[in-house]
């Protein structure tokens, strides 16, 4: 009998013999793979792990440890660094262009198909050029200045009844302060107690409420309730497959809106899929398939998370489609988008993109402004520098709201969220991006098609050749004092919302957004920690804040 024969018979009759030869045979052909180096990236140096397995990069994510370990690496071995066996970082700020820049040519990599989870891509998972350019097209208007200043009065009514819940908070310091009243409770969800004058508090799930609440408005009409509960749930379609049969039905004026609905955690089920997508991410396919599937895998409740999650913006859509209204937020421009032959979106892609405009105008704004409140009660002095700017600013407006207009050019306001988001880095990994064919070489060094490439943001944030041997402290006066050259420098290796075709589209919302919550929250109260102990994150592409326990009471103004 020939040899292979003989071993195939041998090993079918003898499955402990498999199980022992599977996992050799696996690391043998990682060895064979990466000494015959068809990628040519056996030179660049990296984890020892990373060189044979994609393992390293799932170990890191799954270990919390994302921007930070990949910010070591490019300390120990400098601004090239091999990820995985097809996937190097690149940590300087001159390779944004070439990787993310508008004539680039580097399409995202197929870590984004894991985001996928209508039948259609969304802007932000869509990995086509040509289906991108038509989103973008599409929706870019519902991000024009215009628009953006047209919705922010609605954004105003969340900011208020935000304040309305933590004015009842402060309240209590002085309710204890005369006597009788108790010194801790219960505000929705939230615990709270009364200690050395201020309210004590974990302030994330509230800034939270507020972010959804507010894009749940902007984007549908539709604010999920959250701050006025204090809880975080959500109302949802029971079957996301009967909502599209509504919406249809809607649509071919055939039906009434009659779907079953539920409540469901809307921030916890984000974060159970964030947290699982960013680790199988960087599995292959199969694996993405079979893990949620093992019981007691760590991954089970992702297909549940995540139809859970589409369902929300599934009801928005029949609802909208069943009560017109004309409003003037995102679901009425995605109603009016046309594509390029002037037919509009079908209600699986309408459902896909307010979606993502939920996802990613959400989660990523209250981390930001999460992050930021951290800094600013850790660093009285500079807390206080706001504050001074703020009142002189907003001594004569009639508002408890910051309006816009009068925050939007502060330069020490403009300081402090630039310095949030550049120590926070809400996304501090780098996005992936794909060689196309015929190669793309990155400063002087040649990549080949396929390989993967990307600039780690947090790392770059926080580069002390960058920023100065005080990189990891947050000073807003750096942008202040810095000169017009040394400034266009720092604004070269600032990248919070990426560049090129594929930047954040929110953008001006969001930058709106946080001016207004930043200077109306500061103006008002006073913030306080009990330590200097670092901030909880969750490093799952947004980097979370996972607690924010803040002492606050009223400022007298
Ligand atoms: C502080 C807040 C925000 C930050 C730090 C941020 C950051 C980013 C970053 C870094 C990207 C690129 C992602 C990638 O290449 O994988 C992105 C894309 C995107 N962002 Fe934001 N974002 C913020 C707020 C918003 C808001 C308010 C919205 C909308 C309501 C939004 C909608 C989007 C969309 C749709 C994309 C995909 C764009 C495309 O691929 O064309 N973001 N964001």
């Amino acid at each position: 009998m020939p040899v292979i024969q003989q071993v195939t018979s041998e090993l079918s009759n003898n499955p402990l013999l498999l199980l022992a030869v599977l996992p050799a045979a696996f690391i043998l052909v990682r060895v064979i793979t990466y000494f015959k180096d068809a990628s040519g990236l056996r030179s660049y140096p990296g984890p020892f792990l990373a060189k044979f397995t994609d393992a390293w990069m799932f170990w890191v994510v799954s270990h919390n440890r994302w921007s930070s370990a990949v910010d070591e690496m490019h300390r120990k071995h400098g601004p090239f660094v091999r990820l995985a066996p097809n996937y190097v970082s690149i940590s300087d700020p001159k390779a944004l262009d070439a990787i993310y820049g508008h004539s680039a040519g580097l399409m995202k990599a197929s870590f984004y198909d894991i985001f996928a989870n209508f039948s259609v891509r969304n802007i932000f998972n869509t990995r086509s050029r040509t289906e991108h350019a038509r989103k973008r097209r599409a929706e870019a208007h519902m991000f024009a200045p215009q628009s953006i200043r047209a919705v922010e009065p609605l954004s105003h009514v969340h900011v208020a009844e935000f304040l309305r819940q933590w004015d009842h908070l402060a309240s209590r310091v002085q309710e204890s302060q005369h006597g009788g009243g108790p010194l801790k409770g219960q505000l929705g969800s939230g615990a709270w107690s009364v200690e050395n004058g201020c309210v004590w508090f974990d302030c994330m799930p509230w800034i939270n409420f507020w972010a959804f609440d507010t894009i749940g408005d902007l984007a549908f009409g539709l604010p999920f309730g959250m701050l006025k509960s204090g809880r975080d749930t959500a109302r949802v379609a029971k079957n996301p497959e009967e909502g599209f049969r509504a919406i249809e039905k809607i649509t071919e004026g055939s039906g009434k809106l009659d779907i079953e609905e539920e409540d469901i955690p809307y921030v916890e089920n984000l974060s159970t899929r964030a947290e699982i997508n960013a680790c199988l991410g960087w599995l292959p396919r199969a694996w993405q398939v079979i893990l949620p599937r093992i019981p007691g895998s760590g991954f089970n409740s992702y297909s549940d998370a995540s139809k859970k999650l589409a369902s929300l913006s599934i009801m928005a859509v029949a609802r909208r489609l069943a009560n017109p209204s004309g409003r003037p937020d995102m679901l009425q421009k995605l109603l009016e988008a046309r594509d390029d032959e002037g037919k509009p979106l079908s209600p699986v892609e309408l459902s896909a993109e307010a979606f993502v405009l939920i996802v990613a105008g959400s989660d990523t704004i209250a981390n930001t402004t999460c992050a930021t409140t951290y800094y600013l009660a850790r660093d009285q002095r500079v807390q206080a520098k706001l504050q001074a700017e703020l009142d002189a600013a907003l001594a004569s407006v009639d508002s408890e709201v910051a309006p816009y207009d009068v925050v939007k050019d502060l330069p020490y306001l403009d300081a402090v969220i630039h310095e949030g988001q550049r120590l926070h880095a809400t996304i501090g990994a780098g996005l992936p991006r794909e060689v196309p064919a015929g190669g793309a070489t990155i400063l002087g060094h040649h990549l080949k098609e396929g390989t993967w490439v990307s600039v780690p943001i947090y790392h770059l944030h926080r580069a002390e050749s960058i920023w100065g041997p005080d990189a990891s402290e947050f000073r807003p006066e750096r942008w202040i004092e810095a000169s017009p050259g040394r400034k266009k420098q720092m604004m070269e290796a600032f990248v919070p919302f990426s560049i090129g075709p594929r930047a954040c589209i929110g953008r001006s919302l969001a930058i709106m957004q946080l001016h207004i919550i930043v200077a109306t929250l500061f103006r008002r109260y006073e913030f306080a920690l009990k330590s200097d102990a670092p901030l909880q994150i969750r490093d799952v592409l947004a980097r979370r804040p996972l607690e924010c326990l803040v002492g606050m009471k009223r400022r007298k103004i």
